[in-house]
């Protein structure tokens, strides 16, 4: 078996005072594409911003490749994208300067190829419109642009098929199976359908979670 990218032993996180999960162990290998589920309030967004660094608020220990994230924090942030639940662009930018900011201390990235994602996301003609002038849906594909110019292995994307059409959900998860095929890996929360052969599943709420296919 592959040595896990991520591995997540007995964490545990408290929210005023009322356990969202204990004893939560799991790895992400990878090649995989990971949903995590459960209700509405069963930590889902918590457990990624956990993962992502966002959040302090629990304990137990986080390995990236086998090394302890509090280690290796850096190389961990180099190598990790996350998407909020929120698009999370600035609307008196442009989607070009919205790409150009969120790329910023990452690797250079021509505004040629910043273009090319956004017309790959569907928003050719709209590089240079202001995004408060862009639909719901045209602002999220300004944030989901990014996943087109992503490098990192690791991909932690909370609810980003909010306000999406059928094509853009389709395309999104051609784009996560592509991150999986080249090795990486992917953990998605989101309250559509996803139907992606070999997806696992993390269980959260009703007291554990199981890790399923
Ligand atoms: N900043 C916060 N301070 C205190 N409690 C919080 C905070 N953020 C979230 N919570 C609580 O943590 C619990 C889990 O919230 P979270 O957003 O992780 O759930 P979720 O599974 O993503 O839900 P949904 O499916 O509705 O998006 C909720 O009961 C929420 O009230």
């Amino acid at each position: 078996m592959p040595e896990p990218l991520l591995q997540a032993v007995n964490l545990q996180c408290e929210r005023d005072k009322r356990i969202l999960f204990r004893e939560l162990s799991f790895s992400i290998l990878p090649g995989t594409v990971t949903r995590v589920e459960g209700p509405n309030g069963s930590g889902k967004t918590t457990l990624l911003r956990i993962l992502a660094g966002l959040n302090d608020a629990w304990t137990g220990d986080l390995r990236w490749c086998g090394a302890p994230v509090a280690n290796h924090r850096e190389e961990f942030l180099r190598n990790m994208l996350y998407l909020g639940h929120r698009p999370g662009i600035k609307p008196l930018l442009t989607p070009l300067e919205n790409l150009r900011a969120l790329m910023a201390g990452r690797r250079p990235v021509s505004d040629s190829a910043l273009s090319q994602a956004l017309q790959g996301t569907g928003l050719a003609g709209y590089e240079n419109v202001p995004c408060r002038n862009l639909s719901a849906g045209q602002q999220r594909r300004v944030a989901l642009a990014r996943l087109l110019i992503a490098d990192e292995p690791l991909w932690l994307l909370d609810e980003v098929f909010t306000a999406i059409d059928s094509d853009g959900v389709a395309a999104i998860e051609g784009l996560l199976q592509q991150r999986a095929a080249e090795g990486g890996a992917v953990l998605v929360t989101t309250h559509h359908e996803l139907a992606l052969p070999g997806m696992h599943r993390l269980l959260l709420g009703k007291g554990g979670m199981t890790d399923e296919r």
